[in-house]
């Protein structure tokens, strides 16, 4: 079965921590993912080579999308040509890096930037993280072989609360290459909804696997709730 195959209609869980939070660790980081596929998920997505090496070597067969954040504006999702080597040295089977329209750090094209990895990495699958449908479209002309609606509502203004179920159903509608829905997916109604929308496969982070986020909300709602009664 092709890893396409596998993740097909089917979870994958985002499992990354910030540096300096608590479960900033490779090995918090495995047992996350080995929760997450307890409870179901085909995948697994990670950020960070240590992160990455950890959770392949654990976990030898499962679906692995794998990226690094160099900084947290901008570009900074698998930036450069360099950081998308390093990240399919990994082992994963699909590496995931900025599919936008915006300039990268390196200056080479999305489409130089996969031509290269090609040329080092001819089988892994790379998928673009996009923010709208103008850039799946360049991504795809690109060569990429998936586009995820990771970037929607990350490259300018204020983060919406809801996912783009729009976007994933536009790029679903006029692309000829597999479409992921990640972004703020927070609910399992949510995640059936991307799917219902056409989405290939359903990526959730935070919900899952950040706790001190998912606490903050709760902690948040009973001030709310106690500024009110
Ligand atoms: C925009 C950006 O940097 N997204 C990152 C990409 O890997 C992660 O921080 C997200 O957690 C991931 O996309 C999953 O999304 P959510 O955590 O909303 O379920």
């Amino acid at each position: 079965m092709t890893v396409l195959d596998a993740i097909r209609g089917r979870l994958v869980v985002s499992c990354q921590a910030d540096p300096g939070e608590p479960l900033d660790d490779p090995a918090h980081m495995v047992a996350l993912a080995r929760s997450a596929l307890h409870g179901g998920a085909a995948g697994i997505r990670a950020q960070g080579l240590r992160d990455l090496r950890a959770l392949r070597a654990a976990l030898p067969d499962t679906p692995l999308i794998g990226l690094v954040k160099d900084g947290a504006e901008g570009v900074y999702i698998t930036p450069t040509l360099a950081h998308a080597e390093a990240v399919a040295a990994t082992g994963v089977q699909i590496v995931a890096l900025d599919g936008t329209r915006r300039p990268r750090p390196d200056g080479l094209t999305l489409a130089e930037t996969v031509a290269g990895l090609r040329r080092r990495h001819p089988r892994v699958l790379v998928m673009a993280d996009v923010a709208d449908a103008a850039d799946g479209h360049a991504a795809v002309a690109a060569g990429v072989d998936l586009v995820g609606t990771t970037l929607s509502g990350y490259t300018g203004g204020a983060v919406p609360h809801d996912p783009d179920l729009e976007l994933i159903g536009t790029l679903v509608a006029t692309l000829p290459v597999p479409v992921v829905a990640e972004g703020r997916i927070n609910t399992p109604d949510e995640a059936a909804a991307a799917l219902h929308h056409g989405a290939h496969a359903v990526v959730v982070g935070t919900a899952i696997t950040r706790p001190a986020v998912v606490t903050a909300r709760f902690a948040a709602a009973l001030v709310t709730s106690r500024e009110m009664s």
